[in-house]
């Protein structure tokens, strides 16, 4: 049996996986995740989803590691997840009324030096909204842990006029990608749990 290990912190990663069906655990990357200024989003967010899938790759060889990680780019800047509530409101002030994309980079790594990379983009235009309903949205709390402070599957779909690309891939991770890339690496789906033993 294949161990296949998230390297990630982030729930909505989880939750993502788990609708899958594959056996895996989660393990904290605890990588750094400062890159080059210079890097764009796309090239910034493919750096760290491998740095995160090596950290954890390094510690069990012989496993199949799975790195991701995320930025959004608007008008040439790019967003994080915001460290507190002005911040969030800093971001969605940027993102109302704009389009923006939303970049996730996926790493996979096996045992033989198996390795897949790939960036998704997903392209978000945000409806034009007065003051207190952002005030509203924030006191939801959902820019807590989000790249751009907001959450697609939740509240947060009230402020979205247009959704170009893999909606998966907004909340964390491109699932179209992330199946094709365990396919071609021989994963098996929908196998039955082993028996317990006696
Ligand atoms: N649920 C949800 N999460 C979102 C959404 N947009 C961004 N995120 C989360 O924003 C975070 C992006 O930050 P990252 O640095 O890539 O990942 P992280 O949360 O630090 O977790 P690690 O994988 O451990 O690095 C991820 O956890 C994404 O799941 C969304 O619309 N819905």
């Amino acid at each position: 049996m294949r161990t296949l290990i998230l390297a990630s912190t982030s729930s909505a990663r989880r939750a993502l996986m788990d609708g899958l069906g594959l056996p895996y655990r989660a393990e904290s990357p605890g990588v750094e995740e400062d890159v080059s200024p210079t890097l764009s989003a796309r090239e910034a967010v493919q750096v760290l989803a491998g740095r995160k899938a090596k950290a954890v790759h390094a510690r069990h060889p012989e496993a199949w590691v799975l790195g991701a990680d995320q930025l959004v780019e608007v008008q040439g800047e790019v967003l994080s997840k915001p460290p507190d509530r002005e911040a969030a409101k800093r971001q969605l002030g940027k993102l109302l009324g704009q389009t923006h994309d939303i970049c996730t980079g996926v790493c996979l790594l096996g045992p033989g030096g198996h390795i897949a990379e790939a960036v998704e983009v997903s392209r978000l235009t945000f409806y034009p909204v007065r003051d207190e309903e952002l005030e509203r949205y924030l006191d939801l709390g959902e820019w807590q842990g989000c790249a751009g402070s907001y959450r697609v599957e939740g509240a947060g779909q009230a402020l979205l006029a247009r959704l170009e690309g893999d909606r998966t891939n907004v909340q964390g991770l491109p699932m179209l990608t992330v199946v094709r890339m365990l396919r071609d690496a021989g994963f098996p789906f929908f196998e039955r749990p082993e028996p317990l033993k006696p």
